[in-house]
């Protein structure tokens, strides 16, 4: 690479944050950190900063600014606090590519006001998309800028695009894990825990995220994030489930070939090439060997018993808001899981409940969203009261 990027991680002391850290470490000639920003850990972001030198730091719990400040400002950085400075950093000028590595809603308007300041994303955020996909991507075109996935299957579909880009998509194959309750039927689903549900069988990540994999809703997510990215029609986007996740996605072209990328479960490689595009910078990963892994296999998804995957194609089907509804709803549903107030099967009750409640807007504007959300999120606690 010719040039140092300099970044800016929204959500560094997160899973793909610090896997982000990791990659720049290693790449100090490539990259250099600007902003870092967090919501609650402050001791992890102010030891990231001190290492990292970056212009600046947002924590966005603004109880804990003093403590930031206190120890950065001797030390030259820039310490701001709440949701607003988060929005507002972004912009600054010396700024080329946003990482967008905060889990949910929260990432919407910071990455607005990154793509209007005509800011390079590199988009781990997938809500982003599936709140408001199609303002995100008509924004990004009149400011050109280019939005690199880092979602492992975006990812993959990406790399297997180079050098295609004139050739139609005739649709792509995401896979799926499959999550820890693969096979699993509803009766056993019904009293699993969030210890279980934690235990992801490939990938190390934040618990919402882990979450939303064992119940199929992050694969449905992601397939709503792939409309968005390539510009596909519902029926262009297939689920497998594939439960090594060597095989990270594939594309078909109109000819009938099939391009796939694969290797092992790890994000620093998807992370790396959203940044280092279109060059792929050297690394010591570990390398992915055919002979530890004689059975690639696939499976049909199970749409029935995890109808998170039915509700999100349902979703993706009726366009509008309700990608929005369902996000904020399965916000909601995962928090209670996650604090025992619902089972994991009420999730699904619970977001599609909520849905119904809230006004469908076909061509919803961004202050749509932002009002879709905040009501179906009222409404969904209100039920989740009556689930208790
Ligand atoms: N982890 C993974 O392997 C993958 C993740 N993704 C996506 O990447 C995103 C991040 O996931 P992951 O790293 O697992 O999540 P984590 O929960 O591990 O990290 C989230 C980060 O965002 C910060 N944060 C949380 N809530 C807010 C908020 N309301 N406002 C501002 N900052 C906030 C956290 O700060 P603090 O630490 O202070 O709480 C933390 O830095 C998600 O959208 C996820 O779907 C996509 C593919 C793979
Ligand atoms: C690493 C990554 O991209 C995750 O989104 C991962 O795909 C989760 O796995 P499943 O949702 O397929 O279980
Ligand atoms: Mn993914």
């Amino acid at each position: 690479m010719s040039e140092v990027k300099r970044v800016a991680i929204l959500g560094s002391t997160g899973s793909i944050g610090t896997q982000t850290l990791e990659v720049i470490r290693q790449h100090p000639e490539n990259f250099q950190v600007e902003v870092l920003t967090a919501q609650n850990n402050c001791d992890l972001l102010i030891k990231q900063a001190l290492e990292f030198q970056p212009n600046a730091v947002v924590i966005t719990n603004e109880s804990k600014y003093q403590v930031v400040r206190d120890a950065l400002i001797p030390h030259d950085i820039k310490v701001f606090a709440g949701p607003k400075a988060l929005a507002q950093v972004v912009e600054m000028e010396t700024i080329d590519v946003v990482l967008t590595a905060l889990v949910g809603y929260a990432g919407l308007i910071p990455t607005v006001h990154a793509i209007k300041a005509g800011k390079q994303i590199a988009l781990a955020n997938k809500e982003t998309l599936v709140v408001a996909g199609e303002i995100i991507t008509q924004l990004a075109k009149e400011h050109a800028v280019n939005i690199y996935p880092v979602d492992s299957e975006h990812s993959a579909i990406f790399q297997c695009l180079v050098g295609e880009w004139h050739n139609p998509i005739e649709k792509i194959i995401l896979t799926a894990s499959g999550g820890p309750f693969r096979g699993k039927d509803r009766e056993f689903l019904a009293s699993v825990t969030k210890e279980q549900a934690l235990k992801h069988p490939n990938w190390d990540m934040g618990a919402k995220i882990t979450i939303d994999s064992a119940s199929l809703m992050n694969k449905g997510l992601e397939v709503i994030e792939a409309k968005w990215l390539f510009g596909l029609t519902p029926e262009q986007i297939d689920v497998v489930v594939h439960p090594q996740s060597i095989i990270h996605s594939l594309v078909q072209f109109e000819d009938g070939s099939i391009k796939a990328q694969l290797g092992l479960p790890d994000m620093r490689i998807p992370i790396q090439f959203a940044m280092s595009y279109p060059e792929r910078l050297k690394s010591d990963f570990e390398r992915f060997d055919f002979l530890n892994y004689p059975n690639l296999t696939f499976e049909k998804p199970d749409l029935k018993t995890f109808r998170n995957l039915q509700l999100a194609f349902d979703a993706l089907h009726k366009g509008g808001n309700a990608a929005c509804l369902l996000n904020a709803s399965n916000e909601v549903a995962v928090e209670a899981f996650l604090k025992d107030e619902i089972g994991f099967l009420q999730m699904s009750d619970l977001i599609e409940d909520a849905m119904n409640r809230v006004d469908f807007i076909s061509h919803p504007s961004l202050s749509d969203y932002v009002s879709s959300d905040e009501e179906v999120r009222a409404i969904s606690y209100e039920l989740i009261k009556k689930y208790k």
